[in-house]
């Protein structure tokens, strides 16, 4: 029989998969799943969770909560010679990489894609020894997501997230930085730059709007050295996806990027602080296989 074991954060989100979980595993039980459900209780939990699980043996993993959730558990068994399918319920408050899946927010729609046979190949980013899933960034601007307290985003979600930027804008200051992606060098003062795995980051759905999730490429987007107006210029050109064009951004394709920066830059991995520069990261092709919608078209 299969085994499945379901992951989920008590907290994410406005605390929906809670309430739901007698559902969700009897969904799976219906599939034909053995299953056993692990409820995190902080930092690191949901990583250890996982390791265990695919050292166990299990044939599905299913993280259930936001993309905190999702990056621990990939964390927890990217590492492992035999890695278990992924699955997904989105209960976050921006839920980039389920976005980017087109998994269902809804929970029923969401176990119908856990409980269907529909496995796609993904990618992840490396950088050094930890993964990332959508987005690995750094610049002053991206130290923002650290600062939205929990509660903030439970009641307000995403918009959060743009308050807080609009109060950090005039505090963004240039670093100068050598970069080498793909045999290539870049070198000069930048604003920010972004590593991105999916194309919808941070709730923006067109921030890296050529993003494929299965290319082994990575969208590597550099936004030089600009003034107040531009900064504003590029952030509402970014909604639409056009911010690509701006002459002060550089958008590539990239497997391999190198970052090295004089003075202090930190990283930021999917939302999380991620550690000082310099590093390096590395696309990995298709690492893991995860349960997707087969109609391309479903709603997240
Ligand atoms: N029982 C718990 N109580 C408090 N915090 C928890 C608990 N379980 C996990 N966490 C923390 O929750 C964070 C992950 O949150 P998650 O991404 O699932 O939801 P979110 O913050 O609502 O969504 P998003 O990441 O999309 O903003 C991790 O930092 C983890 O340490």
């Amino acid at each position: 029989m299969k085994r499945a074991r379901f992951i989920y954060n008590p907290t994410s989100g406005r605390e929906q998969i809670r309430k739901n979980l007698a559902y969700v595993l009897e969904r799976l039980e219906k599939a034909g799943y053995e299953t056993s459900a692990h409820a995190t209780t902080g930092e690191g939990c949901a990583k250890r969770a996982a390791r265990k699980a695919g050292e166990n043996g299990y044939d599905l993993v299913i993280a259930a909560g936001g993309d905190g959730t999702i990056f621990e558990v990939v964390n927890g068994l990217a590492d492992l010679d035999k890695r278990p399918m992924l699955g997904l319920i989105p209960a976050g408050t921006t839920n980039d990489f389920a976005r980017a899946l087109h998994i269902p927010r809804d929970i029923e729609k969401a176990c119908d894609v856990l409980c269907g046979d529909h496995l796609e190949p993904i990618d992840i980013g490396k950088v050094d020894d930890r993964y990332f899933i959508n987005i690995a960034a750094a610049g002053s601007l991206t130290e923002l997501t650290y600062e939205v307290p929990s509660k903030l985003k439970t009641a307000v979600g995403q918009f959060a997230y743009y308050l807080k930027g609009l109060e950090k804008l005039p505090q963004v200051t240039p670093k100068r930085v050598r970069i080498e992606y793909d045999g290539k060098l870049f070198e000069d003062e930048i604003m920010m730059f972004l590593v991105a795995n999916t194309n919808s980051v941070g709730g923006f759905e067109k921030l890296a709007p050529n993003a494929s999730l299965k290319d082994g490429m990575f969208d590597f987007i550099i936004v030089k050295k600009i003034s107040f107006p531009e900064f504003i210029q590029i952030g509402s050109l970014a909604l639409r996806g056009e911010h690509i064009n701006h002459p002060k951004v550089m958008y590539v394709h990239a497997n391999r990027i190198k970052v090295q920066v004089e003075g202090d830059m930190q990283l930021n991995l999917d939302g999380e602080h991620g550690g000082a520069l310099p590093a390096e990261f590395v696309n990995m092709y298709q690492h893991f296989q995860m349960l997707t919608p087969s109609d391309r078209k479903s709603k997240y």
